[in-house]
């Protein structure tokens, strides 16, 4: 095993925390990250004077002052609850305490559907007043992973392809998915993001769970204790 691997099974963590403890943590920490959201957009769109700015930037200093006194040593990785309430909470695109992230609330369905209704605000522009491609690359794929995993057949993005048709607006925002079909250890799934004017980005996307994972679950599965 690569020292690569094996760091990154690290970060699968089953912590124990009660399903009460959890959403103790979401109601502290879900309103931060929103909070964080929101001083990213202001601080994109402010149009105050220069000495409110200043001003500004002391307040956010004691803020981070205060918040790293304490710290999670490196990435948030993915942790599971004694419930088995799984926690991704540092997710680029659906990270509960991740500000960078949309954020995107995924509805999965056990049939290997996945559908989001999501909206992004000026922190996602690319083209002038348009969502940025990367940003839609960015949705489909964790959407498209989403009805993976949802269908039972979960893997990591092997191949990614999209077709951008028309311009993606900011604001309200719909992506959806469904496993299209299951071919040996792939699972190829397609969606779509949309717009009020209709679909904007098609997408199809290879997931594959990788060989260490496969090799874990088999030996698992063939090992009688
Ligand atoms: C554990 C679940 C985690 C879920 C996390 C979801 C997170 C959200 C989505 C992401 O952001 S994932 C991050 C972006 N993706 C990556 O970083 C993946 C990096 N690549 C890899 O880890 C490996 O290359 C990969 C797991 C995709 C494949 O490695 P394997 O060693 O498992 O592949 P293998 O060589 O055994 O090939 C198995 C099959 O897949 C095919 N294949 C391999 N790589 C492929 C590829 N890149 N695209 C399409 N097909 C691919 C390969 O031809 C073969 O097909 P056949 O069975 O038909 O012969």
């Amino acid at each position: 095993m690569t020292d690569s691997i094996a760091h990154q099974q690290q970060l699968y963590v089953a912590d124990g925390l009660s399903d009460e403890e959890i959403a103790q943590q979401a109601d502290l920490y879900g309103p931060l990250t929103d909070s964080v959201r929101e001083l990213i957009e202001i601080a994109l769109l402010t149009e105050v004077d220069d000495p409110e700015v200043r001003a500004a930037m002391e307040h956010i200093e004691s803020a981070k002052q205060l918040l790293r006194k304490q710290m999670i040593p490196g990435p948030y990785g993915v942790r599971w609850g004694a419930s088995g309430q799984k926690r991704a909470w540092g997710n680029a695109a659906a990270g509960l305490r991740n500000a960078i992230a949309p954020p995107l609330v995924i509805d999965c369905d056990p049939d290997g559907r996945a559908s989001t209704d999501f909206h992004l605000g000026s922190a996602y522009e690319g083209p002038a007043g348009l969502t940025h491609g990367g940003v839609s690359a960015l949705v489909l794929d964790q959407v498209l992973g989403a009805a993976a995993e949802a269908g039972g057949a979960p893997g990591m993005t092997g191949t990614l392809t999209l077709r951008y048709r028309r311009p993606t607006p900011l604001g309200a925002l719909h992506a959806e998915a469904r496993i299209d079909r299951l071919e040996g250890v792939k699972t190829i799934v397609v969606g779509h993001l949309a717009g009020p004017d209709g679909v904007c980005v098609e997408a199809e996307g290879v997931f594959i769970l990788p060989r260490w994972v496969r090799d874990r679950n088999s030996a698992t599965v063939s090992d009688p204790v």
